[in-house]
C-alpha cells in the first residue's frame, strides 16, 4: 500500500530514463510496490504514452531496492536493541564465539541481512557499466589466485599477530621471503573486494573477512609452514600435482579448517574449473576438469587417497565448509522425517556414511532402530571404523548391536541379507558427487533390493531457480521444519536473492569441475527417481536453507 504519494514531474529521455524534480518527491512505501512494478514490466512492451509510465516505473524499481535495503537495515537495528548486540562490520576481527558474531546467526537477522544484501548487490549491478560487470565476472579467477597466495603465505596470521597497526608490505615480504610488489598487489586486489584493509599506502590490516583465515598458530610455526611450502613447490613449470601440507590445518584454531576449504577451492577446484568450459562446449564428459588439469585418469576420491596432504586438506576443508556457512546442517539433515514412526528394530542404512556423523545422530534420535553404516570398503576401514572405535559413545552403540559397519560398493547389488529387510536408505551428500548415469545406477540397485514399503531419505541441496516457480511449488510442496513461512522475496529482487545467495550455484560448478557431477533442482531429482521406479512423497526444508530432505517411496 502506498501511504503517501505524489507523482513526480518526470520526463523521459530517448533511452527511457526518468528525470525528476527532487524537491517535489515524497514517497513512502511500507512494502515494496510489487504489483505496481510487475504491472509496469508488463507495460514495458507497449509504446507511446505508456513509455512515460514505464520510465516512471523504472525509477520506482530503483527506489524500491533502496526501500528494501533501508527497511531491512531498520529491522536489523531493532533486533540489535532486542538482543543487546551489534551486527559486526567489515572493520571488526572475526571471533567465532563473539556475541556480535552469534547475533548474525539469529534467523530474523539472517533473513533481513539476505534481503538487504540482495537489494544492495542488485542496485550495485544496476549502477555499474555492463561492460565492467562482464569484466569483473570474466576476471574473477584472479581473485581466487590472490586469495590462495595470501592464505598460503599465512598473511591473515601475520596480520592478526601485528594487530591494529598492521604490517607494511615490505615487512610481510621479508617475513615470508617473497617480493613486496607481489604482496602489495595481492592484498590490494583483495582489499578492493573487502578482504583485508589498506590503512595507509602499502600498510595492511586484517578485517572481519580476512581474519577468518587465521590459524592462530604462533609466528615461528607460521613462518616454518610458509618456508616448508616454498621448499616443496616445484621450480620452473609446475606440474599440476604439487605437494600439499595437510598438517597446516591440524592443531590450530577454527580458522585453520576454513583456510583448508579456501585453499582447496582456490587450488584444486580453480584449476579444474579452468577446463570445464572446454568439456561443456565440446559436450564430451569422458574426462572431468580435474582429470584434465591434474593429468590424472582416476576419480578425485582415489587421488585424495593416494596423496596424504591433499586428503588431509580435503578432510579439513569439509569441516571448514560448514563453518563458512555457519548453519546447523548436520542436525538439520536428520530433522523432518519422522523416525519415531518406523517400527521398533527396523533397519536404516546410511549409504555413503563417511565418518558416520549422521548415522550417530539418527541412532541417538531413534534408539529403537538398527543403523547400518555403509561405505566403500576402504572408507569403512580407514575412516569410519577408526572414528567409531576411538569415541566411547559411538563404540558403545556398536558393541550393543544398534550400529553395524558394512563395506559395500553402492554401484553393485546391495548385500543379499539387506534385500527386503531395509526400511529406510538415508543418503546424504552422496548424489551431488556423481553425474546422472551414476545416480540412476544407485537408485536402480536400491529399487532391486527394496521391499514395497522401503523409503529413501535423500539429503541434498536443492538448487533454487532464479525466477519464481509457482508450478513447482504446487507439484513439489515443501514442508517447513522449524520456524517461519516460505515467502517470495519482494520484487524486484531475484527470487533466489541473487548475489546475496550465490554459494550453492558455485558449489554446483565445483562438483561439475571436479567430477562432472551436479547439484540438482527438485525437478532433476523427480526425473531421476521417476526413471528408476521411485517417487517423491514429501520434501522438508528449513527457511533460508537450500539443504532439503527428500522422502521417496516406490512408485
Ligand atoms: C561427500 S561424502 C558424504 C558423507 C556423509 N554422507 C556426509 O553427509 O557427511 C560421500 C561419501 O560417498 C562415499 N562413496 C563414494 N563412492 C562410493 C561407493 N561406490 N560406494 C559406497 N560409498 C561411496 C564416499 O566414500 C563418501 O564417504
Amino acid at each position: 500500500m502506498i501511504q503517501a504519494f505524489q507523482m513526480p514531474r518526470c520526463t523521459v529521455s530517448r533511452m527511457g530514463i526518468v528525470k525528476w524534480v527532487p524537491g517535489r518527491m515524497k514517497w513512502r512505501f511500507p512494502d515494496p510496490p510489487v504489483q505496481i512494478i510487475r504491472a509496469g514490466l508488463r507495460l514495458g512492451t507497449s509504446k507511446g504514452d505508456v513509455t512515460l509510465k514505464l520510465g516512471w516505473l523504472r525509477f520506482m524499481y530503483q527506489f524500491s531496492l533502496v526501500d528494501i535495503i533501508s527497511k531491512n537495515i531498520d529491522a536489523i537495528e531493532a533486533l540489535e536493541k532486542q538482543h543487546g548486540a551489534k551486527h559486526p562490520t567489515l572493520d571488526d576481527i572475526y571471533v567465532e564465539d563473539n556475541t556480535n558474531e552469534k547475533f548474525t546467526l539469529i534467523p530474523e537477522v539472517i533473513d533481513a541481512a539476505l534481503l538487504a544484501g540482495s537489494a544492495a548487490a542488485q542496485l550495485a549491478s544496476n549502477l555499474k557499466l555492463p561492460g565492467l560487470t562482464l569484466l569483473d565476472r570474466a576476471n574473477c579467477m584472479h581473485i581466487a589466485a590472490a586469495t590462495r597466495t595470501a592464505s598460503e603465505l599465512c598473511i591473515p596470521d601475520l596480520l592478526l599477530i601485528a594487530g591494529p597497526n598492521g604490517l607494511h608490505v615490505k615487512d610481510i615480504a621479508a617475513k615470508t621471503n617473497t617480493a613486496p610488489f607481489i604482496i602489495a598487489r595481492t592484498l590490494r586486489l583483495l582489499a578492493t573486494h573487502y578482504v583485508f584493509k589498506e590503512i595507509k599506502p602499502d600498510v595492511f590490516i586484517n578485517n572481519r573477512t580476512s581474519s577468518m583465515l587465521a590459524t592462530e598458530k604462533p609466528e615461528a610455526e607460521i613462518l616454518q609452514i610458509v618456508k616448508k611450502r616454498q621448499q616443496t613447490l616445484p621450480a620452473g613449470t609446475a606440474p599440476a600435482v604439487i605437494p600439499v601440507q595437510g598438517d597446516k590445518y591440524l592443531n590450530a584454531g577454527p580458522g585453520a579448517i576454513i583456510a583448508a576449504f579456501i585453499e582447496q577451492t582456490s587450488d584444486e577446484c580453480f584449476k579444474a574449473s579452468a577446463f570445464f568450459p572446454d568439456i561443456a562446449i565440446r559436450n564430451d564428459f569422458s574426462k572431468n576438469g580435474f582429470q584434465i588439469a591434474y593429468q590424472y585418469d582416476d576419480l578425485v576420491w582415489e587421488f585424495h587417497e593416494k596423496t596424504p596432504g591433499y586428503l588431509q586438506r580435503m578432510q579439513s576443508a569439509m569441516l571448514g565448509s560448514t563453518k563458512t556457512r555457519r548453519t546447523r546442517q548436520s542436525l538439520e539433515a536428520v530433522e523432518g522425517f519422522d523416525w519415531s514412526a518406523i517400527p521398533e528394530g527396523s533397519v536404516v542404512v546410511d549409504l555413503g556414511t563417511g565418518s558416520g556423523l549422521h548415522a550417530e545422530l539418527i541412532a541417538n534420535k531413534a534408539p529403537h532402530l538398527k543403523i547400518v553404516l555403509q561405505d566403500r570398503v576402504s572408507t569403512i576401514a580407514n575412516v569410519t571404523k577408526p572414528t567409531w572405535e576411538k569415541d566411547n559413545g559411538k563404540a558403545g552403540l556398536v558393541s550393543k548391536g544398534q550400529v553395524t559397519l558394512e563395506g559395500i560398493n553402492m554401484f553393485e547389488s546391495q548385500p543379499a541379507h539387506r534385500h527386503g529387510t531395509v526400511k529406510v536408505y538415508f543418503i546424504r551428500h552422496v548424489f551431488h558427487d556423481w553425474p546422472d548415469e551414476a545416480v540412476l545406477t544407485v537408485l536402480t540397485r536400491l529399487q532391486e533390493a527394496a521391499a514395497a514399503d522401503c523409503k529413501i531419505v535423500i539429503v541434498e541441496h536443492l538448487i533454487p531457480y532464479s525466477c519464481p516457480d509457482p508450478e513447482g511449488e504446487k507439484q513439489f510442496p515443501v514442508t517447513i521444519v522449524g520456524e517461519g513461512k516460505k515467502e517470495e522475496p519482494p520484487a524486484p529482487l531475484l527470487s533466489n536473492l541473487g548475489a546475496a545467495h550465490s554459494d550453492i550455484y558455485l558449489v554446483d560448478y565445483t562438483v561439475a569441475a571436479m567430477a562432472n557431477a551436479r547439484e540438482r533442482t527438485i525437478r532433476d531429482f523427480a526425473d531421476l527417481l521417476g526413471q528408476t521406479g521411485w517417487k517423491i512423497d514429501q520434501t522438508f526444508q528449513r527457511i533460508g536453507q537450500d539443504l532439503a530432505q527428500v522422502i521417496c517411496s516406490k512408485a
